[in-house]
């Protein structure tokens, strides 16, 4: 039986005098992955970041088995991807370095001898070392969330989080990241990725949870989704089986 890397149970966020986030439930088997969706401002990443230890949370948390916040947690084995738009905004670093800072976490602020080679080597993953002493703000946007695919990924993480690793991400870049994030999860590697829409990654996503204004409208197996669903063309003016989840909110519309 596969061991659980995320659990919560009960876990509720309050931000100021803002509830954002109300008993959210959720396990996640090691080696699968888990796409968050749900409408804009829902709470997708403050879910995130509450699973990361960066916002306080109530309820239990629980990563590769050990609770929040977590002295004993081997952080290092845990990657995660913020959404672009706070990423790199702004700050003048090269491809490598972003990458390589991905290596530094708790008190360790040296880099390992081995430190350019790793992130050479997951620049190589993502299809970018031959921009490695780029400015990252001379990137386009898919390029810069494949360097920070690269940056999420250099410690070998066993357990990675992803913040909408596609938004404003064009067809190229989006084709390299499922073809990495493939490759990793054969490999074992446990996913946690916000998604505005399932579309590329369909094949990858074992469940599905949305969130509703800060609560869990459905958590369950992936929908799978009939025969010619996805074409654009499709008319969604009929009945569906047994076997469709028939959850949908506007942003989703189209996307599943
Ligand atoms: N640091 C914060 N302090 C106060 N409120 C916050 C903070 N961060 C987020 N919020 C609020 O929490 C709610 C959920 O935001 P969140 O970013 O988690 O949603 P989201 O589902 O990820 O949205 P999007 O799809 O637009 O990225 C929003 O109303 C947002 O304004």
């Amino acid at each position: 039986m596969p061991l659980t890397a995320v659990e919560l149970e009960s876990v509720g966020v309050r931000l100021g005098s803002s509830q954002i986030l109300t008993d959210i439930s959720l396990d996640v088997p090691e080696g699968s992955t888990l796409g968050i969706l749900g409408p804009n401002g829902s709470g997708k990443s403050t879910l995130v970041r509450a699973m990361l230890g960066i916002f306080p949370h109530t309820g239990t948390i629980r990563l590769l088995g050990q609770e929040l916040p977590g002295r004993s947690l081997d952080w290092k084995s845990i990657g995660y991807a913020p959404q672009r738009v706070t990423s790199t905004a702004g700050v003048p670093a090269t491809a490598l370095e972003v990458v390589s800072s991905g290596l530094l976490y708790g008190n360790s602020f040296r880099h390992g001898k081995d430190a350019k080679e790793k992130a050479m080597d997951s620049l190589e993953r993502v299809g970018l070392a031959h921009r490695a002493h780029e400015s990252v703000q001379t990137f386009s946007g898919g390029q810069q969330q494949r360097v920070m695919l690269a940056r999420s990924l250099v410690r070998n993480p066993s357990l990675l989080f992803l913040d909408e690793p596609f938004s404003g991400v064009d067809k190229r870049s989006r084709e390299l990241i499922t073809q990495t994030l493939t490759e990793k999860r054969d490999q074992g590697l446990t996913i946690v990725v916000v998604l505005h829409e399932l579309q590329d990654l369909k094949p990858l996503i074992d469940a599905t949870v949305v969130i509703e204004h800060g609560r869990v409208a459905h958590f369950g197996p992936a929908p799978r989704v009939a025969e010619g669903h996805d074409h654009p063309d499709h008319d969604h003016d009929h009945e569906h089986g047994d076997d469709y989840l028939p959850f949908r909110t506007p942003d989703l519309e189209g996307g599943l």
